[in-house]
């Protein structure tokens, strides 16, 4: 059994691909009512034209969904702490794969610390890459990473998580998974803004190169392989959600180029995040100038062309 806490649209869209390709999944989200309304309807509002198969049970019933063998985390960043102290079960030996992308502004930690911290019995993992949660749950085609330092635990996992439409690689490297999937928001978050003011495709280019740089320097500087940020984690995602409309943090930036508003109810793990690796970059002195303008955007404390300003009048340095 394979239990999904977070009945957001990513989580249910990787129940939808696992029960679809025959795995037994229990769905839990926090509201007692929707869930009742999903499993009456079959249907979520997050993830519209989509049926969930009858292979998925809905519940509210945390105690119960946490006892499944395997747990996908599928809640927004800064809540997970909270929804794992809300488990009261330890959770030993159980395997907890985080799906979720980004720094905890609390603790500075990626989610793979959170899980430990909270359940440290439990044996934790990452699955991340590029993965709309539409193009999940449509059937779409694509390819993930799977990291946890238990290789053998991994290697279950990659078997288990792994579809007809989803490829998993698996990987012991979970600082370089995990900072790859909570940087390449931020970035987004910057492509976003930069298309949204103007600035064109040329620039857009050049703010992911420089990002990519950026993720690297703080993935190697925390112990990960650099060949993990150039792949699915990393330069996969980034190559994806700094491109794409379909991205929430993309969308974001572009309401921040514009000088727009943005609904404040649309989950955008990127703005935290950049939050707490500028705070990260600051206490270990790795120079992270995109992402510490993007924090400054996010707060309001810079406009649009003062962040392009700050990042252009940086001392010429050797590539
Ligand atoms: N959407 C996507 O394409 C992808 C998302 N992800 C990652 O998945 C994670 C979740 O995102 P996503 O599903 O898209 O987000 P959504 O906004 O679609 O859903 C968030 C879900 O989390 C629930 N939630 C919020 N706060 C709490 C809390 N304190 N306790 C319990 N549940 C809570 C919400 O419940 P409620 O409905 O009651 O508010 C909702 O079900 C993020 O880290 C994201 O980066 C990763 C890959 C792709
Ligand atoms: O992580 C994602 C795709 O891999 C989803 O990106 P957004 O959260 O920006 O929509």
């Amino acid at each position: 059994m394979i239990g999904v806490l977070g009945a957001g649209a990513f989580g249910t869209a990787l129940a939808v691909a696992l029960a679809r390709d025959g795995r037994q999944v229990m769905l839990w989200g926090r509201n007692e009512g929707t869930m009742a309304e999903m499993a009456r309807t079959r249907e979520t509002a997050r993830l519209p034209g989509v049926t969930l198969p009858e292979g998925i049970e809905i519940t509210a019933d945390l105690a119960h969904a946490a006892g499944a063998e395997t747990l996908l985390l599928a809640v927004p960043m800064q809540t997970l702490s909270t929804v794992l102290g809300s488990v009261s079960a330890p959770l030993d030996g159980q395997k907890l794969v985080a799906c979720c992308k980004g720094i905890d502004l609390a603790t500075g930690e990626g989610p793979s610390h959170v899980i430990a911290h909270a359940k440290p019995g439990a044996l934790p993992a990452i699955l991340t890459g590029p993965s709309f949660a539409a193009d999940i749950a449509r059937g779409l085609p694509t390819a993930l990473t799977l990291a946890c330092e238990d290789a053998e635990a991994g290697l279950v996992l990659q078997h288990v998580l792994s579809t007809k439409t989803l490829r998993l690689y698996r990987s012991t490297d979970v600082t370089g998974a995990e900072v790859g999937g909570a940087l390449k928001n931020v970035m987004a978050i910057a492509c976003g803004a930069c298309i949204g003011a103007g600035f064109g495709d040329s620039a857009r280019a050049a703010l992911m190169t420089r990002g990519f740089a950026e993720m690297t320097r703080l993935a190697v500087h925390l112990g990960a392989k650099p060949e993990t940020v150039t792949g699915l984690s990393g330069l996969g995602d980034l190559a994806l959600t700094c491109t794409s409309e379909l991205s929430r943090n993309y969308r974001y930036g572009q309401a921040l180029g514009r000088a727009e508003g943005f609904d404040p109810s649309v989950t955008v793990e990127g703005a935290a995040t950049a939050r707490a690796v500028a705070a990260l970059a600051e206490r270990e002195g790795i120079p992270m100038p995109v992402s510490g303008v993007v924090a400054a955007l996010t707060e309001g404390k810079v406009t649009i062309s003062e962040a392009l300003d700050e990042l252009l009048s940086r001392p010429l340095k050797e590539e």
